[in-house]
């Protein structure tokens, strides 16, 4: 894998409340990674403004906000996602067949063939074990559900799944190579676990078949960003 690849396989997940780090975090890893994450945190925040500055500073968009509610409700907010003109944006599988289609159906109508953002499902958040699911009703363990819901947005027709790494080799035989995998729960030789449960390093999170890897705190928290996002490039590589 060249090293470019190993860079577009990066998502930095951009955890941040304050505008005026968006562009020092557009600036500093613009051509370090492939991609940045604008999640609920700064979405919330600073709303389709962070967006824009980072696709000013050439940055691709990754926008997790992680849709949920009732079919015609998440099927307008996608609209307005990929009006953004983001590259992935994404909803929660949990949210079932006819929310996902839905959403699907809307994006076709509204790009009709023409180049959009993909959409991803959130199938179970990596943060969760066996004992969460029980907690809320759910029997069957993590790898099961994981599987389960990847079908069920396959089928609806989203583009691919944002699950943890180690359930990706489950996902690649049961919805095959066209389907995208994004994966966090990363966390390269260096960093801390955080929250995060079900995780793999970057290579081995690679060599398992992810397409691509949302990697937040070690590199954020890192007292050098910018190195960080190289040694984690050099994982990639070396695994
Ligand atoms: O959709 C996500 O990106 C996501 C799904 C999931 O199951 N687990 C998960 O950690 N994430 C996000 O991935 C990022 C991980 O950040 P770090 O744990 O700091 O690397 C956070 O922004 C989470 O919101």
């Amino acid at each position: 894998m060249t090293r470019d690849d190993a860079r577009q396989k990066i998502i930095f997940a951009l955890d941040t409340s304050d505008f005026a780090h968006v562009q020092y975090w557009a600036e500093t890893l613009a051509g370090r990674v492939g991609m940045f994450k604008i999640g609920k945190q700064l979405y919330t925040a600073c709303g389709p403004a962070a967006v824009r500055m980072i696709q000013k500073f050439g940055g691709e968009v990754f926008l997790d906000l992680k849709f949920h509610d009732i079919p015609n409700t998440v099927a307008m907010a996608s609209l307005e996602a990929a009006r953004l003109g983001v590259k992935l944006f994404n909803l929660h599988a949990l949210g079932g067949y006819e929310m996902m289609a839905r959403t699907v159906d809307a994006l076709d109508n509204e790009f009709k063939g023409a180049e959009r953002a993909k959409v991803l499902a959130v199938t179970i958040l990596t943060s969760s074990s066996d004992e969460t699911l029980r907690q809320v009703g759910i029997d069957k363990p993590v790898a099961e559900m994981v599987v389960r819901l990847a079908e069920l947005a396959q089928r609806a027709g989203i583009d691919g799944v944002v699950a943890s790494p180690q359930e990706i080799p489950l996902i690649r035989r049961a919805c095959g190579d066209d389907f995208l995998i994004v994966t966090p729960g990363v966390r390269p030789g260096f960093a801390a676990l955080n929250d995060q449960k079900r995780v793999m390093t970057p290579a081995e999170a690679v060599r398992a078949g992810g397409d691509y890897l949302v990697i937040g705190r070690p590199i954020g928290d890192a007292p050098d960003p910018a190195a960080a996002a190289e040694m984690i490039l050099e994982e990639i590589i070396a695994g």
